[in-house]
């Protein structure tokens, strides 16, 4: 048995357009299920693990919608240890970019029909559990201003929510000041001034395929961290391309670092992120658990050696 989780409102409505197919493509297939419509993410968490409760014999919780909507049942999934599979309907999709997973809907459930498991780690702290990145400084700002802007809902509504992110950044580029940050990795403390960002990834991307730690594994038991410092807003402006290929990790004013424990701390209070969903102002402690849930990934097929392997839940 299978349970659907959906998120209607996830990219602009796409959750509800992609569900209508999956729905036939299930039927057709005569694959049995489940269908559970989650209402916001406050009440995921206990919708899910409610509809967990009545059976004992999930093969895997299958999310439609985006990585918000990931993030919400993280914490279900891993009580509950089923298997978390995804059919991408958000706007950034980068839980599915980071596992492989096809942004098609049909090959999408395919991959999810499949029985092999990566072993993820997941970040916790930081006001729960957190699958792809937690970013603190410029990007949460950046996402925060453009939840809180009129120019999202002008935007959406001429069907540009694309733009939004855009002037989203070059109104943050104007207004944020760099300030100092203590960054503790494995009990290592380094410190950098004129802070503008640090990210703590699991999964390579974040912000619909930027590839903030291109060399950051979801099953490695690692996270991995980048800091920019030390730079100009013309320099911050112009690092945004560099991410589409990750090659920003040369740069003079980039500094990645990598390991088991991450402490952030802002000299200000600064905003973080953790999958897109804001987490306060607070300083940052994360930690990795190394293997914490089990997803379905075409690229767990693709690993010789490892946690790779067929996928049980167990309830
Ligand atoms: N389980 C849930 N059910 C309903 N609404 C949710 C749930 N989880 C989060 N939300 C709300 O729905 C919004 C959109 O969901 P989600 O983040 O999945 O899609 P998106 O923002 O379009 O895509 P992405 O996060 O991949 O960029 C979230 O920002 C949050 O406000």
């Amino acid at each position: 048995m299978y349970l659907l989780i959906i998120n209607p409102r996830s990219g602009g409505g796409a959750g509800q357009r992609t569900w209508q197919s999956v729905e036939g493509m299930l039927h057709s297939r005569g694959i049995p299920h489940e269908p559970l419509f989650t209402q916001n993410a406050d009440r995921a968490e206990t919708q899910v693990l409610g509809a967990l409760a009545r059976r004992d014999d999930w093969r895997a919780a299958i999310v439609i919608g985006g990585d918000g909507t990931i993030h919400s049942v993280l914490g279900a999934l891993r009580r509950r240890g089923v298997p978390l599979a995804v059919i991408p309907a958000g706007s950034g999709n980068d839980t599915a970019r980071g596992f492989g997973i096809p942004l098609a809907t049909e090959a999408a459930l395919e991959a999810a029909l499949q029985d092999r498991c990566l072993e993820a780690d997941l970040l916790s702290g930081a006001g729960g559990l957190t699958l792809t990145a937690v970013a603190s400084g410029f990007d949460a700002q950046v996402a925060v201003n453009v939840n809180n802007g009129f120019y999202k809902r002008l935007c959406n509504a001429i069907g540009a929510g694309q733009l939004a992110y855009i002037i989203g950044i070059l109104h943050t580029l104007m207004t944020f000041k760099p300030c100092r940050v203590s960054v503790t990795c494995d009990g290592k403390e380094q410190a950098f001034e004129k802070a503008w960002l640090v990210s703590i990834c699991n999964l390579p991307s974040y912000g619909g395929g930027l590839l903030i730690c291109p060399q950051a594994e979801a099953d490695d038991g690692l996270l991995d961290v980048c800091v920019v410092h030390g730079c100009s807003r013309m320099q911050v402006l112009r690092l945004f391309p560099t991410l589409l290929k990750g090659t920003h990790v040369a740069l003079p004013f980039v500094t990645m670092l990598r390991g088991h424990s991450v402490a952030v701390h802002f000299a200000q209070a600064r905003h973080a992120i953790g999958d897109g969903e804001p987490l306060g102002t607070a300083p940052l402690a994360v930690r990795c658990e190394p293997g914490a849930l089990r997803v379905l990934s075409p690229l767990a097929a693709a690993r010789e050696q490892g946690a790779a392997g067929p996928c049980q839940a167990s309830v």
